[in-house]
């Protein structure tokens, strides 16, 4: 087990042809994953984090900066020499190896003190079993073997399976099958490559929980790629959150999902996303858009004060708009859609005012509120002001990084 520490970080792709440019698809990389932690690594398509993956990997060679796994910089070292193990979506298991066999792959690669048993020597001790080319039988290591495939195929409830070939199993075993070879070799780090995006939604549930389950027991470093921020948030300890090969925020779950940096971790994480609305601010705690005025409490004074008459980005998410039925006055909204899941609705509703262009919102009820809004029925909003967050209109950056929440209730707009 080990640390990974990846400092100033960068990778560029040459050139394919004489006309085009050289890509750099990752900049200013700087993380610390701690001994034993779980990092997720999360982010749209094509932001860099299978590259940043395969980097530490050693799949892929450095730009700039250096990655260091457990104080030993591993910048040039090959991908064999840094005891990682890398699960990948794809599953890469030996087709025509059973499940035994391939779990067994890695431990039997690994070179050892023993003197390799011949052919005949193995048709003295009576091994049945034929090894792969440039495999080597070594009888005490092979019982050591044995004992850690079958207790990672128990954890990993797959011992039933140990003599079948991968052609028999399902995907969900199949991808049992692959963390568990990574696993039998105890690596220092693992590395996940989207390993559940094969899976049936109810399957991806079930194997979440598992890896999850399975990281804490065996306590290994590990960072998982994935684009899907459920996983993220479920399964991380911490999750860095990537966008065109930039690190935007390295925060716990809640902590990114209350706290955004900034507005594309505010629209990434979150489902469904954020709203957003472009508002002035009129001191000392007013923001006013085309469709209401919205006024702050106190504590907000002293953060506005500098941006006095400026136009920020207001942030709020939908479950954090309130709905009261009929719309007594203001931010009056008509429902365009109502999806009703029972322990939840979902409401797209459009603002009334004409005067703004940004005229959709998303809303959030939960499954309590007694009448289900239908479409064309109008409503009046109320945003949960201890909820707001605001951004800075051209870089994006929240005004406030992380303030206490507060417990001052729901406001109705003015
Ligand atoms: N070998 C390569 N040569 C040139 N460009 C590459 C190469 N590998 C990746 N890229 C580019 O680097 C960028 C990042 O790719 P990467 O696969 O790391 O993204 P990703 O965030 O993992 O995306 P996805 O979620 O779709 O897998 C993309 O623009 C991709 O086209």
């Amino acid at each position: 087990m080990a640390e990974v520490v990846i400092d100033n970080v960068y990778k560029t792709f040459p050139r394919q042809s004489s006309d085009a440019k050289s890509s750099t698809v990752l900049k200013r990389i700087h993380l610390n994953v701690k001994d034993g932690e779980f990092m997720v690594l999360v982010g749209p398509s094509g932001c860099g984090k299978s590259t940043l993956l395969r980097l530490i990997a050693g799949l892929e060679s450095i730009t700039g900066g250096t990655i260091t796994i457990g104080q030993q910089q591993v910048n040039s070292l090959p991908p064999k020499q840094r005891d990682v193990a890398m699960v990948f979506q794809s599953y890469a298991l030996y087709p025509h190896l059973s499940v035994y066999d391939n779990l067994a792959f890695g431990l039997r690669r690994t070179a050892g003190d023993l003197p390799p048993i011949t052919r005949w020597q193995q048709a003295l001790f009576g091994v049945t079993r034929l090894l792969p080319p440039g495999f080597h039988y070594f009888p005490a290591r092979e019982q050591a073997i044995s004992k850690r495939v079958k207790t990672i195929a128990e954890i990993l409830q797959i011992t039933p399976l140990l003599k079948r070939l991968p052609r028999q199993l399902s995907g969900g075993q199949k991808q049992r099958v692959a963390l568990g070879r990574a696993m039998a070799r105890n690596p220092q780090v693992f590395l996940m490559d989207e390993p559940l995006s094969n899976l049936d939604a109810k399957l991806r549930t079930e194997t979440r929980a598992q890896i999850v389950s399975l990281q804490r027991r065996l306590g290994t470093t590990t960072i998982y790629v994935t684009h899907d921020q459920v996983e993220a948030m479920t399964m991380g300890d911490r999750i860095a959150v990537m966008h065109q090969g930039v690190i935007q925020q390295i925060a716990a779950p809640l902590e990114l999902y209350h706290y955004p940096a900034n507005r594309f971790v505010a629209s990434f994480i979150g489902s469904p996303p954020m709203n957003f609305l472009t508002v002035q601010i009129q001191a000392p705690l007013t923001l006013i858009h085309p469709a209401f005025r919205l006024t702050l409490p106190s504590h907000w004074e002293k953060i506005l004060a500098p941006y006095s008459n400026q136009t920020l980005i207001l942030g709020i998410r939908p479950e954090h708009l309130r709905c009261t039925v009929p719309a007594p006055k203001n931010l009056a909204v008509t429902v365009q859609r109502s999806e009703a899941l029972g322990s939840e609705t979902y409401l797209t509703v459009d603002l009334d005012s004409s005067a703004s262009d940004e005229t959709m919102l998303l809303v959030r009820l939960n499954g309590i509120e007694d009448k289900v809004p239908r479409l064309g029925d109008r409503l009046t909003l109320g945003i949960r002001v201890e909820h707001v967050h605001l951004f800075d209109s051209e870089t994006g950056e929240a005004i406030v990084k992380a303030p206490k929440p507060l417990n001052v209730g729901d406001r109705e707009l003015e």
